[in-house]
């Protein structure tokens, strides 16, 4: 999995969020995307998704122009805001309903998936509507790699989590990329990401500036 992001700019009602900004992901890594409130952390991670369109510039994953080739980013996990899981279902039936779209993950992806996250306890309940706050965001977790996505995009991924929990997070990811997948993440709070990444990135007026390379 590799990703080319080429001097692309997204302007919102005349502000420039992303400038010319140019990039080259790969596969085996977990990129870390720091940056200040309203920096545009977010906003990279929906175009890298595909679910925004750029005001200009293109991205290329694997070869394939994204709104050129595809519509959205292929084989690709996220946790991007407003995630729409269900309420009414335990996790095991959120991860079940959504695996019915791309028929993909079998029982035991799901199952081993939520034990990787640290939901061994609560896969068959309660319902989600009864989940904590850290609950919610390891199902999240889960949802965005129950089905061996080669792209992961995490935006504030450890929100919510205790300390054993990040840490299994941590220990989770670092699995995912030894496997060789994509994993880029974004959080405000550096010391996750620093811990987390092994490659950090930071964005400011729209760059991206590696912090690793300095
Ligand atoms: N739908 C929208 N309409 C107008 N402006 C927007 C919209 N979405 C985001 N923005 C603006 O784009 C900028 C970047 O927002 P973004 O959410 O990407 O920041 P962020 O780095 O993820 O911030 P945070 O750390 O607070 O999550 C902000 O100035 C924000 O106000």
């Amino acid at each position: 999995m590799e990703i080319q992001v080429n001097n692309i700019v997204k302007t919102i009602h005349k502000k420039v969020i992303l400038d010319h900004l140019s990039y080259r992901f790969e596969g085996g890594h977990i990129y870390g995307l720091t940056g200040i409130n309203g920096s545009g952390k977010t906003m990279l991670l929906r175009a890298l998704a595909g679910l925004i369109h750029l005001t200009s510039g293109e991205i290329i994953i694997n070869g394939k122009v994204l709104h050129r080739d595809m519509d959205f980013a292929p084989d690709t996990g996220v946790i991007i805001e407003n995630m729409s899981l269900l309420p009414q279902f335990s996790a095991f039936e959120n991860l079940k309903q959504l695996s019915k779209i791309k028929r993909c993950a079998t029982d035991k992806d799901i199952l081993s998936a939520l034990t990787a996250v640290g939901l061994q306890e609560q896969i068959y309940q309660p319902k989600l509507k009864a989940y904590s706050l850290g609950m919610r965001q390891k199902l999240n977790i889960a949802q965005a790699i129950f089905e061996n996505q080669q792209l992961i995009l995490l935006d504030e991924p450890t929100n919510g989590l205790d300390s054993d929990s990040v840490d299994k997070c941590i220990q989770t990811l670092r699995q995912l990329r030894d496997q060789g997948k994509l994993i880029i993440l974004a959080s405000h709070i550096s010391d996750d990401l620093m811990r987390l990444a092994d490659k950090q990135l930071k964005l400011s007026a729209g760059h991206l500036v590696d912090l690793t390379s300095e």
